[in-house]
This record gives C-alpha cells, sequence and structure tokens, in this order.
C-alpha cells in the first residue's frame, strides 16, 4: 500500500512554556481537500510549520508521501500559502520574483532561471489572474492577490502537497472564487490539499474532509460531521451553542475570537 499524502504521528510542540501540538495525529490521503478548523491559538499554524519542516516537533513524527518534510520540500514537493502575519511584504519582491521562487529546487547551483522556469512562472501567473501585476512589488497587492501569488510559487513549484493557513482571509469575493477553483482543480490533479480557515460556511462545498483542532485532532470526518453543534462545541467552548447562529448551526463570525 503506498504511504500516506500526509502523516502526522503523535505531534507534541512546545514553544517554551507554550504547549502548542499535544501528541496531535492526522492522516491525509492523497489529492484530497482538507479544511483545519479551531479556535485561535489551537496550533494551526503550529501544525503547518511542523509539516512544512520549518518547526521541529518534541515529540512525533511528520512523513509526506513516506519522506521527511526536508526531503519533501527539498524535491519542491510542499507549496506553503503563509498566513498574511507571517510574512514582511516590504520586501523588495516583484510577484514574478515570489512565483520564480517556486523554481529554485529546479534551477542549478547559479540560479539562473531557464527558459522552462520562465515559462512556469508565466503560466502560473495566469492561472491564478495575475499576469497584469507580474512587475508589482509584492506588497503593492490587494489581500486577496497576496494570497494568489502564493499559490502560484506553488504551483510554478509543481507541488503534490499545498498547505493555505488562512487562504480566505482578508480577501475579497473574486479571489476567494479563483482560490476555491484552483484549489479544486489541482485536487483533481492529484496535488493533497490542507487548508486552514476561520470561513466555515464554506467548508462543505470546498473540503471533502475537515479536522478539528484543539491542540490535539479532536475529530476527523466529513465537513458537515465537524460542523455539528456538539462538535463545534468541543473545539471552539460550550458557549459557541449560545450564540447567535445562523439556521445551519454554524457560527456566523470568526470562531474562537
Ligand atoms: N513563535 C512562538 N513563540 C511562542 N509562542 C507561540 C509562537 N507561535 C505560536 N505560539 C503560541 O502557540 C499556540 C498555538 O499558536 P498557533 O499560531 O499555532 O495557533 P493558530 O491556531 O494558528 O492561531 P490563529 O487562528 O490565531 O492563527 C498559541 O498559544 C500561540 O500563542
Amino acid at each position: 500500500m503506498s504511504s500516506p499524502a500526509i502523516l502526522v504521528d503523535g505531534v507534541t510542540v512546545h514553544y517554551g512554556e507554550v504547549l502548542a501540538l499535544d501528541a496531535a495525529s492526522l492522516t491525509l490521503g492523497a489529492a484530497r481537500i482538507c479544511g483545519l478548523i479551531g479556535m485561535n491559538g489551537s496550533g494551526k499554524s503550529t501544525l503547518f510549520k511542523v509539516i512544512m519542516g520549518m518547526v521541529k516537533p518534541d515529540a512525533g513524527r511528520v512523513l509526506i508521501h513516506g519522506e521527511s518534510p526536508a526531503i519533501a520540500r527539498k524535491a519542491g514537493g510542499i507549496g506553503y500559502v503563509p498566513q498574511s502575519e507571517d510574512v514582511d511584504w516590504q520586501f523588495p519582491l516583484s510577484v514574478h520574483d515570489v512565483v520564480m521562487m517556486g523554481r529554485y529546487g529546479h534551477q542549478g547551483f547559479t540560479r539562473r532561471p531557464s527558459k522552462a522556469d520562465r515559462a512556469a512562472v508565466d503560466h502560473a501567473l495566469d492561472r491564478v489572474e495575475l499576469s497584469e501585476f507580474a512587475g508589482r512589488q509584492i506588497g503593492q497587492l490587494s489581500g486577496g492577490q497576496k494570497k494568489r501569488a502564493f499559490v502560484a510559487r506553488g504551483i510554478a513549484q509543481g507541488a503534490t502537497t499545498m498547505l493555505l493557513d488562512e487562504p480566505f482571509a482578508g480577501v475579497d469575493k473574486r479571489s476567494e472564487a479563483t482560490i476555491s477553483r484552483l484549489l479544486r482543480e489541482l485536487s483533481a490533479d492529484g496535488c493533497t490539499i490542507l487548508l486552514s480557515t476561520h470561513d466555515l460556511h464554506a467548508l462543505p462545498q470546498l473540503c471533502d474532509e475537515a479536522v478539528l483542532l484543539m491542540r490535539k485532532v479532536l475529530m476527523h470526518g466529513p465537513p458537515e460531521e465537524a460542523l455539528k453543534p456538539e462538535n463545534l462545541a468541543m473545539a471552539f467552548g460550550l458557549d459557541v451553542l449560545n450564540r447567535d447562529l445562523p439556521d445551519s448551526g454554524i457560527p456566523s463570525r470568526q470562531a474562537g475570537s
């Protein structure tokens, strides 16, 4: 049997005294779109960073298609759309430069882009509908355009696993629709997608499965199951049941805030 696309096995992470992940375990199959839900501080970004190999777990292990995150990353297999707060938007890089970063693993020691690298970047920019902004400094884009630029980096990279930390936060409707469409297309091409979101309404349309996180994985199953009030109460606290819930039983505002 082939290895899962993402295996997180008993991962614990501390930042000093703070316990961010507590023996969290998760197995994700190839080409699935999985939504990661949890209140602020529940460990979502930390989980992404552990899967990326940017944060080393105190215990447990992570495997991407059977390889360590470091090897998978070196091979260009993992694309990452960080939370906006984690990016220095003043950095003097154009949108084209950011997307070209996805080609570094394909370039030699000199990092001189080949014709194929340039073609891959142009193609990725076209797919995210940002070709006309290629020369613009990355910080001069709207919130949604910035997210799309990072999705383009993953596409140019040829990533088989995409991690997106709140891709819909601060995003206009057009970018939201474009990103959702791209994620479905990438998944149809075999890419495995893990994304965190506070937009619970969007989960069932976009995601094949959902994970409720509160330092541990509390629940992993169909999105509809995750959205059941008793499961949301487990992840967000019992008070979620007393908020102004619409008919669907889903909190109408950013949960956990
Ligand atoms: N670099 C750090 N140093 C110290 N503590 C940290 C650091 N990064 C995160 N934490 C803490 O670890 C816990 C988990 O944080 P994390 O950012 O993973 O949560 P999150 O679910 O992504 O939150 P949010 O929804 O607000 O983005 C929180 O208590 C946070 O304050």
